[in-house]
Order: C-alpha cells, then sequence, then structure tokens
C-alpha cells in the first residue's frame, strides 16, 4: 500500500486522513506533521495515526501532500528541499500556488501535482481537481486519482483553471453552509423552533443535492417545477432578483478567484 504524509494537518489535511482511513487505508500507511505537540497528540489518538517530524515523513512517504496554509510555504519548502528527488511524489492542496514555485525551490525532477479539494472528504463527497507539474507523468497522476478517489470524485484541470476550480469547488461548501445557515434563520423569523427549520431545511438541501446529482435535469427546470403558477416560490424568487443574488455569488466567486491568484502571486519571486 502506498504510505502517504501530509504536511499540515489542519482542516483539510484531518479531512484527508479521516476520509483515507474511511476509504480503506491502514492507520500504519498514513502519517501526518504538525507545528505542536498537542496537535499531534490530538490527532494520533482520534485516528490511531502517527505523526513524524518532516524529514521521517520525506524518507517513509511514497507521496507527501502538502496541507499548510499558503502563507506557511516558505518555511516546509526549505525543509523539503534537502529530502526530495525525482523518486518522490509532491502533492499540493495549496491554494493559488502554483507547481511552478515547488519546481524552482526543490530539487530538479522532483513531480508536483496541483490539486483543489474540498472538505466533504470527510464523507467520501470530496470534489478534487488535479493538474500536472512539470515532472509529473501520467503514473504519479494515476497515484494522485488513485487517492482521491477514496474521497469522493476526481478530475484532471489545466493548471490555469486552477483558481477557478478553487473559486468555485475548493470554497464551495462554504456557500451552501451559508446557505443553509440564513435560510434557517429564515425559520426562526418566522416562529419556526430553531432545531425544527435545521432539519427542514438541511433535508431540503439533501433532496435537492440528490435531485442534482441522480436526475438528467438541468438545475433551471428542475427549479421550475417547484415554481407553481401564482404560487409561493415565485414571491421568493422575485424577492431574490431584487437583491441581486445571482451577481452577488457571481461577483462573491469572482472575488474568491482574485484571491487564489493573488495567493500566488504573493509567492512568484
Ligand atoms: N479548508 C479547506 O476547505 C481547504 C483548504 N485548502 C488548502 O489547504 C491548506 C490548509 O488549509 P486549512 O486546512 O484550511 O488550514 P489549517 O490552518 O486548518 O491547516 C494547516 C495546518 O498546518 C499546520 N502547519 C503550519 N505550518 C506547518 C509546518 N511547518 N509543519 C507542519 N504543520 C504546519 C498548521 O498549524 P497552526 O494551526 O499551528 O498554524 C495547521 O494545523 C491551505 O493551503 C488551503 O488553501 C484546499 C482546499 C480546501
Ligand atoms: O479559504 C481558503 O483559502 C481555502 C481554499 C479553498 C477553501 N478553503
Amino acid at each position: 500500500m502506498t504510505v502517504i504524509a501530509v504536511l499540515g494537518a489542519g482542516k483539510i489535511g484531518e479531512a484527508l486522513l479521516s476520509g483515507l482511513l474511511h476509504g480503506g487505508h491502514a492507520p500504519g500507511d498514513l502519517l501526518f506533521t504538525e507545528r505542536y505537540p498537542a496537535r499531534v497528540e490530538e490527532l494520533t489518538a482520534r485516528y490511531g495515526i502517527q505523526g513524524v517530524e518532516v524529514e521521517d515523513a520525506a524518507k517513509r512517504a511514497d507521496v507527501l501532500v502538502v496541507a499548510v496554509k499558503p502563507q506557511d510555504i516558505d518555511p516546509v519548502l526549505d525543509e523539503l528541499a534537502p529530502l526530495l528527488g525525482p523518486s518522490s511524489l509532491v502533492v499540493s492542496l495549496c491554494a493559488g500556488l502554483p507547481t511552478s514555485l515547488y519546481e524552482r525551490r526543490l530539487a530538479e525532477g522532483v513531480p508536483v501535482v496541483r490539486v483543489m479539494p474540498n472538505t466533504p472528504m470527510l464523507v467520501g463527497e470530496a470534489m478534487s481537481a488535479m493538474s500536472a507539474g512539470r515532472h509529473a507523468t501520467a503514473e504519479h497522476l494515476a497515484v494522485v486519482r488513485d487517492l482521491l478517489t477514496h474521497v469522493g470524485q476526481v478530475v484532471e484541470v489545466p493548471e490555469g483553471q486552477q483558481d477557478a476550480v478553487t473559486a468555485l469547488s475548493g470554497s464551495g461548501p462554504a456557500y451552501f453552509f451559508y446557505l443553509v445557515e440564513a435560510m434557517i434563520d429564515a425559520g426562526i423569523l418566522l416562529g419556526l423552533p430553531r432545531a425544527l427549520a435545521g432539519q427542514l431545511i438541511i433535508q431540503s438541501a439533501v433532496g435537492a443535492a440528490k435531485m442534482l446529482t441522480e436526475s438528467e435535469e438541468h438545475p433551471v427546470l428542475l427549479r421550475e417545477a417547484v415554481t407553481s403558477p401564482a404560487g409561493t416560490t415565485i414571491n421568493a424568487i422575485r424577492e431574490l432578483e431584487k437583491h441581486g443574488v445571482r451577481a452577488a455569488l457571481l461577483d462573491a466567486i469572482e472575488a474568491a478567484k482574485d484571491r487564489s491568484e493573488a495567493l500566488g502571486k504573493a509567492h512568484e519571486s
């Protein structure tokens, strides 16, 4: 079995480790590095996996998954530079950071694959997009695809699309959580108990997601089927249009893409 080391086991690193365990990976095949001993102990207690130093991770793992914040990448690259060679495989989950950054800072020939996953990998429902760096071959991509398939769906995209992917599916779950939160608040406004409002909205979200994935229908047709003539839904839709919700979503997602680009540009020199 491939040994995978996650460098920086925060939100997404932990989601990947947990998803891989649920997907059938043995705890002994998973390693992680973390900054503080308390976090190492917490993760070891929770999952039975071993926290190690970077040097150990580089020696023992077939795949090194970098999952620190983009702002924390410099010391990680400094640590990795003397430890890795062309037989290593680096997978970067970091928003905005191009494979060229790794290629510039690591030894010649180290293969790098850039991946943008999302947190539903915790429940085996991630949407991940991967792009090969200059030294990553079809076999490297196959290894990464196999790993990500254990925690959800995977697509391959040109690296030039990764900032847009980050804005859409990387950040995407947050937009849905935000909508659900706002809709539960609407239930409170209408006088429903919070628990009931939560149940009504969350099951509606699950049902709508299932219809989106299982029916062959376009979202517009699914929405139209809910929108009865002179009924309730069209009154709500009019308010959404009046408040520019569609335009707000376009602007919001474009702003997320701009931020992803800026995170990459900050590491250009
Ligand atoms: N959260 C998400 O939904 C997604 C995140 N990503 C990407 O994943 C990366 C991590 O994001 P996220 O998980 O949210 O962030 P977190 O801050 O939760 O996780 C990063 C972890 O790395 C640790 N860390 C920092 N420096 C080092 C180091 N030198 N050695 C070992 N561990 C270190 C941090 O410790 P400390 O807390 O002490 O700083 C933290 O626990 C980012 O680059 C982000 O763009 C990609 C897709 C989705
Ligand atoms: O907010 C962020 O920067 C990260 C990247 C995608 C999702 N979370």
